[in-house]
């Protein structure tokens, strides 16, 4: 009858940690990275401590990779969306460092889409 409910399908998650360290690379080399490649140095951005609760960057994300720190591929999406979101609070949409979080996020979402779309 039309109400038996199929049984869920869970994703082959094997390759994750591999794609986690593809999409990693392609962020740091990307050429609208450089305001987030290292931890916004909170000594010489005033307010920056005040207003953003939890600073993330891409050594911080490559740090935690590197120590096996995240338990699946949702926790590193959250983590790389941290940058782009705490980018969008502190930065005016027309700045210099504003514009280049909306081209990573945006090159980010194409990007983990097109490689688990395979
Ligand atoms: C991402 C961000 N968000 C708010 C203020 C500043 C920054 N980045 C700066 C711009 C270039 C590098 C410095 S940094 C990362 O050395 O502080």
């Amino acid at each position: 009858p039309v109400f038996v409910k199929r049984a869920k399908t869970a994703r082959d998650n094997n390759r994750d940690l591999g794609l986690c360290r593809v999409l990693l690379a392609e962020l740091e080399r990307h050429q609208d990275a450089w305001p987030f490649l290292t931890p916004v140095s909170q000594k010489s951005v005033p307010g920056y401590r005040k207003v953003i609760k939890k600073p993330m960057d891409f050594s911080t994300i490559r740090e935690k990779l590197v120590n096996s720190q995240y338990q699946n591929l949702e926790t590193f999406i959250i983590d790389v969306n941290l940058v782009y979101d705490n980018c969008e609070k502190f930065n005016e949409d027309n700045s210099e460092i504003g514009r280049a979080g909306h081209n990573m996020r945006k090159f980010f979402e194409k990007r983990w889409t097109e490689l688990l779309k395979q």
